[in-house]
């Protein structure tokens, strides 16, 4: 039994010092054992202050190798996207559709109307009214009607070919395609080009002025833009985002301040950066007519004293009617209004205010708004216009 216990006490023995032989073969770090990094030692900051510059020599027995850390990256937010908008040639043709959406209810009764066999009085004054409920405007109207009962006679029996053809030329007569609808903004010589856009506001007179800074941008311009309608906060900021958007550099002012003074700092900003045009977006507040006078009256000065004033767009909701022309006449007796910008033609089937505001102020129409898309804004193309109220062929 004592034996067998020697034994038993041996084997004990034997196995704990052959199980410690191997913890000490295997433990971590031993010879065995994957190799384990270093644990790095990140120097505190201020090791690295001490440190000079370069590196330095490293003081003996030092354990690191890591170079110190990089300073903290300051997380700037994203610069917006420049966008490169489409050229502006061609948007009426890919516009069209909005234009015979609103429009060609009209165009469709007129040539209704014509196509009857008999044209009787009471057809004629049918005639008459869709064209004065479509803004066309009364004496346009009555020219219109008049060259038509003509025509008609001349031609007797009429085939819808004939008819559309009489209702085009006449509607395009009206329209006038001999207008000069050029929008000037060529610089002269290293001098940009500046364009004054007046109206009331909520006609999208902001709205306008950055959808015209995005297509001049998009024909290859260099655009400042002054957002010198001083007195509505928000439009500045609206103006800022459409700047941003194509890279157009925004001129704003305090809140209230002087808009001549925004206006003059934006020219002066678009000679010093070589623009090719500044565009000014004004408040044209409507209280009084000299107080607008007075107001639309400096800004003009003052641009005039570095550059000159291209062009004075008077930008007018096609959908406010009689209203929206009063307002319009009272902008063109303080200022020369040199093109109108129709906004919202999308919106209603009064296209017939084309003609109108056209003979009232003796102005061309040479932008159209046709959405509130950004690229919605249009050079005003008559032909184009005319066979979108008359539907295709
Ligand atoms: N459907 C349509 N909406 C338009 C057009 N032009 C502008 N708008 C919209 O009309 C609305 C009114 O714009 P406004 O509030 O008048 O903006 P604004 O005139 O630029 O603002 P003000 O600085 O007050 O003159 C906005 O939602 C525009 O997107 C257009 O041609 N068609």
């Amino acid at each position: 039994m004592d034996g067998y216990l020697g034994i038993i006490v041996i084997v004990v023995v034997v196995a704990l010092l052959a199980a410690g032989g191997l913890f000490l073969l295997f433990r971590p770090g031993g010879k065995g054992a994957p190799p384990v990094e270093p644990p790095a030692t990140i120097p505190l900051p201020e090791d690295t202050e001490k440190r000079p510059a370069g590196g330095g020599e490293e003081s003996e027995g030092a354990t690191t190798t890591l170079p110190p850390p990089a300073p903290p990256v300051e997380v700037k937010p994203a610069a917006p996207e420049v966008e490169v908008p489409p050229p502006s040639a061609g948007r009426m043709v890919r516009l069209r559709s909005r234009l015979a959406r609103s429009q060609s209810a009209f165009g469709r009764g007129l040539l209704e109307l014509l196509s009857r066999d008999r044209l009787d009085d009471e057809v004629w004054d049918e005639i008459e009214e869709s064209l004065i409920t479509a803004d066309v405007g009364v004496a346009p109207t009555q020219m219109m009607v008049e060259e038509l009962k003509t025509k008609v006679k001349v031609l007797g029996s009429r085939t819808p070919q004939e008819v559309r053809g009489l209702l085009r030329e006449q509607l395009l007569a009206q329209v006038n395609p001999d207008l000069d609808r050029t929008l000037h903004v060529a610089k002269h010589g290293e001098r940009p080009a500046v364009v004054l856009v007046v109206g009331v506001n909520g006609t999208g007179k902001t709205t306008t002025t950055g959808k015209l800074a995005r297509s001049l941008v998009g024909d290859g311009k260099k655009v400042v833009l002054g957002a010198a309608d001083t007195f509505r906060a928000a439009a500045a900021d609206q103006l800022q985002t459409w700047g941003d958007r194509v890279g157009a550099e925004v001129v704003r002012g305090p809140e209230g301040g002087d808009p001549a003074s925004v206006a003059f700092d934006a020219t002066a900003k678009g000679m010093a950066e070589k623009a090719d045009v500044v565009i000014v977006d004004t408040a044209g507040r409507l209280h009084t007519k000299t107080g607008l006078m007075d107001e639309l009256g400096k800004v003009k000065r003052v641009i005039e004293k570095k550059a000159t004033v291209d062009e004075v767009l008077l930008v007018l909701d096609a959908t406010t009617g009689q209203n929206g022309m009063r307002q319009a006449q009272v902008f063109a007796e303080v200022v020369n209004i040199t093109g109108i910008a129709l906004t919202k033609l999308d919106g209603t089937a009064k296209g017939g205010i084309v003609i109108s505001v056209q003979r009232e102020l003796g102005v061309p129409v040479k932008l159209v708004g046709l959405g509130e898309g950004s690229d919605d804004l249009a050079p005003f193309d008559p032909e184009v216009f005319v066979d979108a109220i008359l539907g295709d062929d």
